[in-house]
């Protein structure tokens, strides 16, 4: 039998390089003869660079930028001749925050614009940066305060917070810091940034912002919109990250799916054509993994090479018939197998058993 196995991260557990690990051991247990083809998947968000240095030819800058309260975080900078890959979440995301001390409201993008600055002084004159998973929700005002904007009154690099009392927002020295570089932003998300379907009111409950303070926090980036570019805004992939596809946008930036700019670098459809099935995983499936997502991502490869496509995840909280009509053929929940507690105590162990379990299903 011959498999792609092509995972998502699997959240605080697992990156995706680990979770496609631990599927194909599971698998091989049962299908010891199988030719297994491996593609670990990302978004835009966390992953992006671990997966896409994996498959582009380049070289990892190291670089320390500002996380999102200020501390120092470690990033690396994929460079490919002119290009460079960035992935925002090594300077903003949730992650690099612990829960207790999330403060949502003055959490920055100011390290993203640090990172876009040793991208463009490392020689690069085309930016592709990864948006998804991020811990910030200031319209990528601190992004462009790291790039040289200003404003008076108020702040740039303070969060959202900081936006709330502007008058007057110059962009013209961020414009010039990247003159003649062009952005890409490959986002997990299409969403505007502003209204019901805007950054705050869709992502803001997963990084802390409460529904009280949800109607605050937009009219702050409402506010910051006004001043420097209201229409943009409502543009696909602006609420990306909190809004940094807005920044972005406001630098010019193409806005791209990031799964599919992933899937075109892995060389997935190829892979995909030469299989019998194809197994995509990440920590919960649910309605969140619909659109722009790795596993709807994988599956419409997999559709589109009729190939039957399957996924692992740890929760599955999504109805069969919504499930199908992604194009997945089957889900198995880690959960339900093994128990929520062995789930997180042994993750690549659990996943490896709901691997063999489904190879004893699938296995030709
Ligand atoms: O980072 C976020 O806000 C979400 O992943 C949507 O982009």
């Amino acid at each position: 039998m011959r498999i792609l196995i092509a995972p998502d991260k699997f959240a605080g557990t697992l990156t995706a390089v680990e979770a496609a690990a631990a599927i194909e051991e599971g698998w091989r247990r049962r299908d010891p003869g199988a030719e297994v083809l491996v593609a670990p998947m990302a978004d835009g968000g966390p992953g992006f660079i671990d997966v896409l240095s994996a498959v582009v030819d380049g070289k990892l800058l190291s670089v320390t930028v500002r996380g999102p309260l200020g501390e120092e975080s470690p990033a690396t900078v994929l460079l490919a001749g002119e290009t460079a890959y960035v992935e925002t979440a090594q300077a903003c995301g949730l992650h690099l925050v612990e829960p207790k001390q999330r403060r949502p409201e003055e959490a920055s993008t100011y390290g993203v614009g640090q990172l876009i600055t040793a991208a463009v002084d490392a020689g690069a004159r085309r930016v592709i940066l990864g948006l998804g998973g991020s811990g910030t929700n200031d319209a990528g005002a601190g992004l462009l305060a790291a790039l040289g904007a200003t404003a008076d009154a108020g702040q740039l690099d303070a969060g959202a917070a900081g936006l709330a009392g502007l008058e007057t927002v110059d962009l013209g020295p961020a414009r010039e810091r990247v003159a003649g570089v062009e952005f890409v932003a490959a986002s997990d998300v299409e969403n505007p940034m502003l209204g019901l379907r805007g950054a705050t009111n869709v992502f803001g409950s997963q990084k802390g912002i409460t529904d009280e303070r949800k109607p605050e926090v937009d009219g702050w980036l409402t506010h910051f919109a006004e001043l420097a570019d209201r229409k943009t805004a409502d543009k696909k992939g602006a609420g990306a990250a909190g809004g940094l596809g807005y920044a972005l946008l406001l630098l010019g930036a193409e806005r791209v799916s990031g799964i599919d700019l992933v899937a075109e670098l892995t060389g997935l459809k190829h892979k995909a054509s030469q299989v019998d099935l194809v197994i995509s995983g990440e920590g919960a499936f649910d309605f969140q993994s619909r659109d722009g997502k790795v596993i709807a991502g994988v599956a419409k490869v997999a559709n589109d090479a009729m190939r039957p496509c399957v996924v692992l995840a740890g929760k599955v909280l999504i109805g069969s018939r919504e499930m199908r009509s992604m194009g997945v053929e089957s889900a198995y929940a880690l959960v339900d197998a093994v128990g929520e507690e062995q789930a997180f105590a042994d993750p690549h162990g659990s996943l490896a058993a709901v691997a063999e379990r489904v190879a004893r299903t699938w296995a030709r």
